[in-house]
């Protein structure tokens, strides 16, 4: 975890306000390989830890010593297989658990090229899905809410607020931007 004000790599800070500003924040990526050819997006089963049971985008926490970017590429990699040279980077997730003082800070990417072929990993079990027949009740329950913004190419920025059971949304707040470049 690391101060989300003075590590430039933490953004949600920009959108927050500052009771929200005030809690300790942990940075994740979320990363979606897209088969643009076959309209198919790759989601993952979470085998064990946070999510087990749910199909995702790969990700996970950003290390010390890596940007965002770089931490969204090793994270593909380690879960699904693919080796992508570049990730875009589409929105911002800022998600507050009502039993957790850390706030989740969510860098959403999609991958458009990438080597290899997907496999199952200790985490992850891949699946190819179209993207206009998503598995929403199989995901975690603000995907369908910002996945269509993704899908128009929209940039956004969205905060949901969770139960302690995961699954519960008590309060969300979705936007689209211009940029997800806050230090301009
Ligand atoms: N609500 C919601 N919607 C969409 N995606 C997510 C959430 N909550 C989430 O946590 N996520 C995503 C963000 C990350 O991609 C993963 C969670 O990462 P996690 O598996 O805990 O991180 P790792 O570093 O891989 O974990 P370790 O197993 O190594 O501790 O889910």
């Amino acid at each position: 975890m690391t101060d989300a004000v003075t590590d430039p790599r933490f953004v949600g800070w920009h959108v927050e306000d500052d009771a929200h500003r005030a809690m300790p924040h942990r940075l994740y990526t979320l990363v979606f390989p897209m088969d643009s050819a076959r309209s198919r997006v790759l989601l993952g089963m979470k085998k064990r830890g946070f999510g087990s049971g749910k199909l995702n985008g790969f990700g996970g926490k950003v290390e010390p010593a890596e940007t965002v970017e770089q931490g969204a590429i090793r994270e593909l990699a380690e879960e699904s297989g693919l080796v992508a040279a570049a990730a875009a980077r589409c929105g911002l997730l800022l998600f507050y658990f009502e039993d957790s003082p850390v706030a989740m800070e969510v860098h959403v990417f999609q991958a458009r090229e990438y080597s290899g072929v997907p496999v199952e990993t200790d985490e992850m079990r891949p699946e190819w899905f179209g993207v206009d027949s998503m598995p929403f009740d199989r995901m975690w329950a603000d995907d369908h809410i910002w996945w269509p913004l993704m899908m128009r190419g929209d940039l956004f920025v969205g905060r949901f607020w969770f139960k302690a059971d995961q699954v519960t949304i008590t309060r969300s707040e979705l936007d689209r931007v211009d940029s997800l470049d806050f230090a301009q």
